[in-house]
């Protein structure tokens, strides 16, 4: 077995655990060995692979064995080893077995549990005015933030709201991915009328995660052609993404432009507030299932100040905490908590400065720190200076402005050169990708 083959296995246990189980639970797994019938995962605390181990070993070993691989037992703890994954771009011809075909929304994600803040409210009422299914004058309605803050939550509220209150309308939500491997899969089959009829035919469009699509040339010129169909009628299209459509590298021009005809919508990491806000609803819907589940004073408040990277993390902390009073059955106090959450609290702690990316990345490549800022072009300083650019943009909030400053005051185009010269190499070199994936590794501990 493989790690590949471990990542497509991973497809059919998230089917079969339900999302939220998965990102908990399994997402932070990796692959060690399986030898004479035990498979070895690594975990990044032992309570983690406690808890898969009493869980999910059923599950895993059978979806193991789907994909050809033979194990009777399972281990998984913190002392496990990880076999490195070498980055790797998914490729357009050959699309991804675990991608879900299906169209189906998250009973989870509606408007009545997102809760809203100052962060999120200009993106949450723009959905709601696109929920309420009557003419809106921006089209289309483009929400984009860091991971994990609501845009997939807000996309699918959307697609529940439209159902519901105007169940004649056609409503279709879907991630560019799935998009993709609709498009491929009709090309291979030869039916690519009925799949330009279902796309242009729909009255609400709803595309997750667009920047997949980006630098994948005949997906994009076809998304192009359904985009500008749908507006062209005047039906509403939503999108999502990661990045603003300016910021998306090997998106075309052209696609960019009419992306950004809409409204724009940036949803900003949560504050305080909204962050205590999530917790407390997810507190309140478990315990009205668990009455005996009870938290100390003070734990949501900690978590709340502590967790600050993204809802979603958050969203773990909690299922974890869950899980451990499930496991004890007692009143979870502030220091089980923190023990629980170590590894969460140790990661959200660290906050990642450009000067300790240069530093790692100097070391990587055995350069001085001063070749980071200087004005040397030649390619064994400059590939190195564009991969720390690159990471830097990448590990932390620092904008393309702030990132050229801090590499001896060079202008943000320049970053934005970077970003994407090594985004394409890592796509085409495998060297590459393997020097941004154990840098990456490193920096974030
Ligand atoms: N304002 C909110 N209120 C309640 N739950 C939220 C809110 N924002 C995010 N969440 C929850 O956080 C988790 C992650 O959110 P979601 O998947 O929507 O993020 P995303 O921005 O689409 O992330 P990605 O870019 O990784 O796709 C989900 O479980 C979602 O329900």
């Amino acid at each position: 077995m493989t790690n590949d083959a471990w990542n497509l296995a991973k497809g059919g246990i998230r089917k079969d655990v339900g999302t939220h189980n998965f990102t908990t639970w399994i997402e932070p797994l990796s692959f060690s060995s399986l030898e004479d019938g035990t498979l070895r995962l690594s975990s990044p605390t032992d309570f983690i692979g406690k808890w898969v181990m009493q869980n999910f070993q059923d599950v895993i070993l059978r979806h193991v064995a789907d994909v050809g691989a033979d194990a009777g037992r399972l281990v998984c703890g913190a002392a496990i080893r990880a076999v490195p994954t070498p980055a790797k771009t998914p490729d357009e011809t050959t699309p991804r077995r675990n991608v879900r075909q299906e169209n189906t929304l998250d009973k989870r994600f509606t408007f009545d549990s997102f809760i809203v803040g100052k962060s999120n409210e200009l993106a949450h009422a723009a959905a709601r005015r696109v929920a309420a299914g009557g003419s809106v004058s921006f089209n289309p309605l483009f929400l984009h933030s860091r991971v994990g803050l609501g845009k997939t939550h807000l996309m699918q509220a959307i697609a529940w709201e439209l159902q519901e209150q105007h169940p004649e309308k056609r409503v279709m939500y879907l991630s560019a991915e799935q998009f993709m491997y609709r498009f491929v899969q009709s090309l291979r089959e030869k039916n690519t009328m009925d799949f330009k009829h279902l796309f242009r035919t729909v009255d609400v469009l709803l595309v997750d995660d667009v920047q997949f699509i980006a630098g994948k040339d005949s997906t994009q010129e076809e998304f192009f052609h359904t985009f500008n169909a749908l507006v062209d009628q005047g039906k509403q299209v939503v999108i999502s993404a990661d990045r603003s459509p300016a910021d998306i590298s090997d998106l075309e021009e052209r696609i960019t432009s009419r992306l950004q005809q809409g409204l724009v919508v940036d949803l900003h990491p949560a504050d305080y507030e909204l962050r205590l806000g999530v917790l407390q609803h997810r507190v309140d819907s478990f315990a009205a299932q668990h009455p005996e589940f009870s938290l100390a004073d003070g734990v949501l408040e900690f978590l709340a100040s502590r967790i600050t990277a993204s809802i979603r993390v958050l969203e773990g902390a909690v299922m974890r905490l869950f899980a451990y009073a499930d496991l004890v059955k007692q009143e979870v106090t502030l220091e089980q908590a923190q023990d629980v959450l170590g590894d969460l609290l140790r990661a959200s702690d660290r906050k990642l400065t450009i000067d300790e990316i240069m530093k790692t990345t100097c070391e990587h490549y055995s350069l001085r720190m001063s070749d980071m800022t200087s004005a040397r072009r030649s390619r064994m300083v400059a590939r190195p200076r564009q991969m720390a650019m690159y990471l830097a943009k990448k590990l932390t909030p620092r904008s393309y402005p702030e990132i050229g400053r801090k590499f001896g005051g060079r202008d943000h185009t320049t970053v934005l050169y970077a970003v994407r010269k090594i985004e394409e190499l890592i796509a085409a070199e495998p060297q590459i990708a393997e020097d941004a994936l154990l840098l990456q590794r490193k920096l974030e501990g």
